[in-house]
């Protein structure tokens, strides 16, 4: 892939669910390495918009290239193999079986070739590392957010899409989760695409902000562009 290229690149993309246009023509880019947010209130849009990158529930339209591929007619999970990693929002960690076991599921979502190594994602977890015996019932929200990004780094992403990743946690808890984010941030290439309505959150763990209004990119930018027009968060993200 040359340099110049993003390693997402989204235009005139549109999704439906039956008749209703959700997702209306999009544009959006993720460089490689770049942390990027997607902000938006409850329904405007940023879970269809990460379910359509995978094809994934909606029927859509339009163009995504991704690592220079064009995803078009390609088969959810052979997106995954190729890079593209969604931890979803309801997060999925199975009950009945341990950490370690849920975490490991992740590995079959690997493209072929990469080196994967479990010892080295749990030491970006420091909190994982003593439950990795425990069965997913009895985690908290925090630790079973965490288990599924875990889960998510062992598909060896090149963009791992996070849907509301800190949603109904304790500040304490999200202050743990963007510190991991911080350490996986530093491990290398990997590119970040995190949907939220946290916006301390969001500052802290990403580069840029891509704000999403009924299924429309309203503002697409860096973080000093986005706190110098305050009628943006007003207007697009106030309740
Ligand atoms: N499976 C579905 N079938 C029909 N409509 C849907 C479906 N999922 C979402 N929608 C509709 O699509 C719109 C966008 O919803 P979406 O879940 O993408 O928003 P969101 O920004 O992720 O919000 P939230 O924070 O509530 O998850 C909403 O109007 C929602 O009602």
């Amino acid at each position: 892939m040359a340099s110049t290229e993003p390693l997402l690149k989204v235009r005139g993309l549109n999704a439906y669910y039956g008749g209703s246009h959700i997702i209306q023509d999009a544009a959006l880019r993720v460089e490689p390495g770049e942390s990027v947010a997607l902000l938006g209130r409850n329904g405007a849009g940023k879970s269809t918009l990460m379910k359509s990158l995978l094809d994934a529930g909606p029927r859509v339209t339009g163009e995504i290239m991704f690592d220079g591929v064009a995803l078009a007619g390609v088969a959810t999970d052979a997106r995954t193999r190729h890079g593209l990693v969604l931890v979803p929002e309801d997060r999925r960690i199975y009950p009945n079986i341990t950490v370690a076991e849920n975490i490991a599921l992740g590995r079959h979502a690997a493209r072929p070739g990469a080196k994967v190594n479990s010892d080295e994602i749990y030491d970006l977890f420091p909190l994982l590392k003593p439950l990795l015996q425990r069965a997913g019932y009895q985690l908290s929200g925090g630790q079973q957010q965490l288990v599924a990004v875990a889960r998510g780094l062992m598909g060896a992403p090149r963009l791992l899409l996070l849907d509301e990743p800190v949603e109904g946690l304790a500040p304490v808890v999200v202050d743990e989760i963007a510190h991991d984010i911080g350490r996986i941030r530093q491990t290398g290439e990997l590119a970040l695409l995190i949907a939220e309505q946290n916006l301390g959150f969001a500052r802290r763990v990403t580069d840029r902000v891509v704000l999403i209004d009924s299924g429309r990119i309203v503002f697409d930018g860096g973080w000093d562009a986005f706190d110098a027009d305050p009628q943006l968060k007003e207007r697009y993200l106030a309740v």
